[in-house]
């Protein structure tokens, strides 16, 4: 997205960003909006003539031919609708389709830090909900503004043709009506603003609850959530009802409007026919002209309410395109190919730079060796793999990669040559093949059985419906925690990176799928460097060198085979005690 956009988002910068290309469209719908208003004004003058003729007693031939001509104009006025109406949504979709794309990868671009503060349920109200209310300002709201504004000044115009005091009294009608129209549409503007608002609180809340099903059940929670959705819906109600009894109330005082529009209309035009000034074909015109009014009025109060419905949603996509990455993408060297080394110089990090979660770490792993982090909960082992991954950025110290610095190499580059296992696999609702590829049509399928095969998955894969096109459950449904781990693996060989970071599984898994994740895990740290979160004695025995991290600190980093030996250091003592009993 251009940088223009992010900066200056106004009406303005939408209307060329979003409606420019689509100019032919555009000029489509100008002409038909322009049709449209010449049918409306010319088709009342036929019925007119047709009334004066009827009642001077005219032929039957010209009368046919005016009801012809008046129907035939109706029905071609309609048509115009439909194919306007055609033309305008492809116009909105397209546009409001572009705005969402450019939403989501800017979102995508968002720190973790970003989204971690936010529910799902609120950006989706952010580029969903709100671009919606874009949609007709793209497709209408100037256009319709324009023509509607036109509309009333041709009736305006042929009514004081017709008789100046006609024109006079009716264009004072329209534009106390219009400002009436406008004064009473703000009543209702605060309740609407407020019913938003809690669209989104109610959301964002469905979205989080939706997302934990699983430990809302497994935790017998559903109970509080249910009481916080009936304490929403309680607080939506009185809410939604207020805005609903105001929108009546615009919408009571816009008919009784008009119903005095036309009082009026037809007193003045019956005064001037009883004086003999006009024919009671023209008491129809004025009659008919003034009932047009409403329709151009009534739209005019609807756009300017949606175009302020659309000020408000600029101004929340706005915001939310102000929120910048913080991580910026490197334009360095690119990382070489193999197994990479990794230093840490004196690291220190903190999600709150207050608060150092990590500390004056350092520690060098040459390429092909394989690290084993031990610690407590919550001292600091998935911040470090995150730092690694640049999923934050540290605060001092350094961190190199294949010799190069972190913070220079690409994006892309460094999470193409890091691979990750944690212990919660994100599956999506997409194929096998998709799941394992991420997407990547240069792995083929081949190459995926054969890691598939290696990981052990064979037999799973043989019981699969229709192979790799098997569209798998949302976030892995139908498969065991195992199997989840051994497609996670899976996909890891397939992006073959050259570090391999694993938050080990550390339960849940039965003596046979352990094996073979063992297994799997042997394979995949072959000739690639490691690093294991372990939680487990099994795998800390194929590290080769350990770091005992403590409050953020390196409590003890050294060879594993020599703190194994010596009794004086942490590792030692446990071993001796088991780390199940000591880190858990
Ligand atoms: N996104 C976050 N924002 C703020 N603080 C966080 C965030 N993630 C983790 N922390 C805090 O940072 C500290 C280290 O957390 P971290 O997840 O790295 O620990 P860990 O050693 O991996 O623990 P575990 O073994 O339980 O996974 C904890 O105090 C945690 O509360």
């Amino acid at each position: 997205m251009s940088t223009r956009l992010k900066h200056s988002f106004t009406y303005r910068e939408l209307l060329t960003r979003y409606l420019q290309p689509q100019w032919q469209r555009v000029c489509w719908m100008v002409l038909l909006l322009l049709g449209s208003i010449v049918l409306q004004l010319v088709n009342p003058q036929i019925l007119r003539q047709f009334i004066d003729n009827a009642l001077q007693g005219a032929s039957t031939a010209p009368l046919v031919l005016a009801g012809a001509l008046f129907i035939g104009l109706s029905l071609l006025n309609q048509l115009l609708a439909v194919v306007n109406t055609y033309v305008s949504e492809n116009v909105a979709w397209t546009a409001t389709n572009q705005l969402r794309t450019d939403l989501v990868s800017h979102c995508l671009q968002l720190d973790l830090a970003f989204h971690k503060a936010r529910t799902s349920g609120e950006l989706i109200e952010r580029i969903d909900g709100d671009v919606n209310t874009l949609a007709n300002f793209f497709s209408q709201a100037i256009i319709k503004l324009l023509g509607n504004g036109l509309l009333i000044i041709g009736v305006l115009l042929l009514l004081f043709k017709e008789r100046w005091q006609v024109g006079i009294a009716i264009s004072l009608f329209a534009l106390a009506g219009l400002f009436i129209l406008i004064r009473v549409r703000q009543v209702a503007v605060p309740f609407w603003v407020k019913t938003r608002e809690k669209d989104a609180e109610f959301f964002g809340f469905l979205g989080e609850q939706l997302a934990g099903t699983e430990d809302l059940r497994a935790n017998g929670a559903t109970g509080y959530v249910m009481s916080r959705f009936y304490q929403l819906l309680r607080s939506w109600l009185p809410i939604n009802m207020r805005a609903s009894v105001a929108s009546y109330a615009t919408w009571s005082s816009t008919l009784l409007l008009f119903g005095v529009g036309n009082a009026l209309a037809l007193s003045i035009s019956i005064y001037l026919w009883s004086k003999h000034e006009i024919s009671p074909g023209s008491v129809y015109l004025i009659f008919y002209y003034t009932n047009l009014l409403s329709a151009p009025m009534e739209q005019i109060r609807t756009q300017l309410q949606q175009l302020q419905e659309a000020g408000a949603g600029i101004e929340r996509i706005r915001q939310l395109l102000q929120a910048q990455p913080t991580i910026l993408d490197g334009t360095g060297p690119a990382l070489p190919s193999g197994a990479l080394a990794l230093e840490i110089k004196d690291l220190t990090f903190g999600y709150n730079p207050d608060e150092p979660v990590l500390q004056q770490l350092s520690l060098q792993l040459a390429a092909g060796r394989v690290l084993g982090i031990l610690g407590r909960t919550g001292s600091g082992k998935t911040t470090l793999a995150r730092l690694l991954l640049r999923l934050y950025d540290i605060q001092q110290g350094e961190i190199l990669l294949g010799g190069v610095p972190l913070h220079q190499t690409r994006l892309s580059e460094l999470r193409h040559h890091i691979g990750m296992v944690t212990q919660d696999v994100q599956l999506f609702h997409a194929t096998v093949r998709d799941n394992l590829t991420y997407f990547n049509r240069a792995i083929n399928d081949e190459q995926i059985l054969k890691v598939l095969s290696e990981v052990g998955l064979t037999g799973w894969y043989n019981s699969l419906p229709t192979g790799l096109d098997t569209i798998l459950g949302s976030d892995g449904e139908g498969l065991s925690a195992g199997e989840a781990q051994l497609l996670a693996f899976t996909r890891v060989f397939l992006s073959n990176p050259g570090l391999i970071i694993m938050d080990e599984a550390s339960s849940r898994l039965d003596p046979a799928t352990e094996q073979l994740i063992e297994r799997a895990v042997d394979t995949l740290l072959s000739e690639r460097t490691g690093i294991i979160i372990a939680h487990r004695l099994g795998t800390i025995q194929r590290a080769d060198d350990i770091l005992i991290i403590e409050n953020g600190r390196a409590l003890e980093y050294g060879a594993r085979a020599q703190l194994a030996n010596n009794p004086h250091s942490r590792f030692y003592q446990l071993l001796q005690t088991g780390l199940e009993e000591v880190l858990a």
